[in-house]
């Protein structure tokens, strides 16, 4: 059943008004991971669920309680849960998405100010924090609804939403609620499918449907020492310092190849054989998608295929940033007292956090151990996810791959995300069902990085997508 072509020239002919709600929901700097902002996600909270009910979407808030983030204790965003259509005759699908973002500051490099949309009318990007993940996606769920609301039209299967703000910080609170719910007679009871459109195309040009995530385990390794912050030219070379124990610990743990240096941690994942490779070697894809993507021409390797497989099947270490640290303009001469590095580890399968979350904590205190020095270390563990992989020739699939045919006249790309979603495999392992990723965003997007941005031809052809993708569901027989 395809699209109604009512439903695809409403979509181009309120192009404009779409665009202005997105300026309207990048204006909120929801971002989850500072608690100074805490309250913005919570206003985030209260402008979607405002969206949605005005849309006939009956909503429901749900408290998922308190959390503790950098020692300060604070209460965790609402969950928006929401229904529209109750038809046993119809297939209901579950929609999942975030309404919160990464932190932006226009200092970090933007162009222009991270939290008011930009619409740059040559190039049709959309720029702003948030505009391709997560806001701009959900966005486009909330333009089929709004075709379907005005023009009085049943949409073609019941939906079930599971909007979260928490995404960003490792989901707090969400897999006890989603676990809960998935069982008989909860909210997601009798759901037959997810979909979740969080994530972006591999090159600007193929569009995706995506059947893996990678994991995530993030940490915060601590050196402590001095009682208060020291002169360098009184204490230099008399005192243990701090900061030259983290970078020593922290040169430790990856090469500049990419390699995981702890012991154990990419030697548990099995290599990849030529069947496989295959697969990698058929997308379409250059060795320049990533680096214009990254705006320079860092890749770790020419070859396409091992830059893919770097991407979507193995494990990746990256050092995020050092709290404490000197880190403002000027020379100051200071020794500070007490440095957090903060790292996190890529997963995939079969890793899992509880699996290699013991060897980084033998490894940081041997590494420690080493360097002989008076000052104390402490490890946390900040969040987690495990890796997820479905099956991509289930009919959820095979209607997301109609719809994309139906709408960019192309197949699309079959991929594996880098990036981690947490929730993903708690749907999958608590209902059962098939989730499918349908990503809306380009691959040179620049989420978390400056001037992030949403093409309008994504924006625009993604709401389309989205709403012929529940089209070709409700076609598509089980
Ligand atoms: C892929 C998704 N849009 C995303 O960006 N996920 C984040 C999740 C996360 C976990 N800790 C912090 N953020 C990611 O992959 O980094
Ligand atoms: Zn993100
Ligand atoms: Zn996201």
């Amino acid at each position: 059943m395809p699209a109604p072509t009512q439903f695809l020239s409403y979509i181009d002919s309120h192009a404009d008004a779409f665009i202005q709600r997105l300026a309207d929901a990048v204006a909120i700097p929801s971002i989850s991971g500072d608690a100074s902002h805490r309250k913005d996600v919570f206003a985030m909270a209260d402008w979607l669920n405002s969206q949605l009910t005005q849309l006939g979407v009956t909503t429901q808030l749900v408290d998922l309680g308190r959390h503790t983030m950098d020692g300060e204790d604070l209460p965790l965003p609402p969950a928006i849960l929401g229904r529209i259509g109750n038809d046993k005759e119809k297939k209901t699908v579950l929609i999942y998405g975030h309404f919160d973002v990464q932190p932006a500051n226009k200092s970090d490099g933007w162009d222009t100010e991270p939290f008011k949309l930009m619409i740059n009318k040559e190039t049709g990007q959309l720029i702003g924090r948030g505009s391709s993940d997560d806001k701009g996606p959900i966005l486009g769920w909330l333009n089929v609804l709004q075709y379907h609301h005005e023009n009085k039209l049943p949409l073609p299967v019941n939906i079930v939403f599971c909007f979260e703000g928490m995404e960003e910080s490792g989901s707090e609170g969400l897999d006890e609620l989603v676990v809960r719910e998935s069982k008989k007679g909860g909210f997601f009871d009798g759901v037959d499918c997810v979909c979740i459109s969080d994530n972006y195309w591999l090159n600007t040009r193929t569009p995706a449907l995506t059947y893996g995530l990678r994991g995530l385990s993030y940490y915060k390794v601590t050196v402590s020492g001095p009682g208060r912050d020291l002169h360098s030219g009184v204490f230099g070379r008399t005192v243990h310092e701090p900061m030259t124990d983290l970078i020593n610990i922290l040169s430790t743990l990856v090469s500049s190849q990419g390699d995981i240096l702890i012991k154990g941690v990419d030697e548990m994942v099995p290599r990849a054989d030529e069947e496989e490779k295959a697969i990698y070697a058929g997308l379409n894809y250059n060795i320049s998608d990533i680096e214009e993507a990254a705006g320079a021409s860092i890749a770790l390797s020419d070859d396409k295929v091992s830059v893919l497989m770097g991407r979507m099947r193995e494990p990746s270490l990256s050092i995020h940033g050092i709290e404490g640290a000197f880190s403002a303009a000027g020379a100051k001469t200071v020794i500070p007292a007490k440095v957090s590095g903060k790292f996190s580890i890529r997963l995939v399968p079969p890793q899992t956090p509880d699996a290699v979350d013991p060897l980084v904590i033998e490894h940081l205190n041997n590494a420690f151990a080493k360097l002989g020095s008076k000052n104390i270390l402490s490890v946390e563990n900040l969040h987690g996810g495990k890796p997820w992989m479905a099956d991509h020739r289930h009919w959820n699939f095979e209607a997301a791959k109609k719809a994309t045919k139906a709408v960019y006249g192309q197949d699309p790309d079959l991929t594996r995300e880098g990036g981690s979603i947490p929730v993903t495999l708690t749907f999958a392992e608590s209902l059962g069902v098939n989730v499918l990723l349908l990503p809306m965003g380009r691959g040179d997007d620049g989420a978390h990085s400056t001037n992030e941005k949403l093409d309008r031809s994504n924006f625009i052809e993604g709401s389309k997508l989205l709403g012929t993708y529940l089209y070709e569901l409700a076609a598509i027989s089980k």
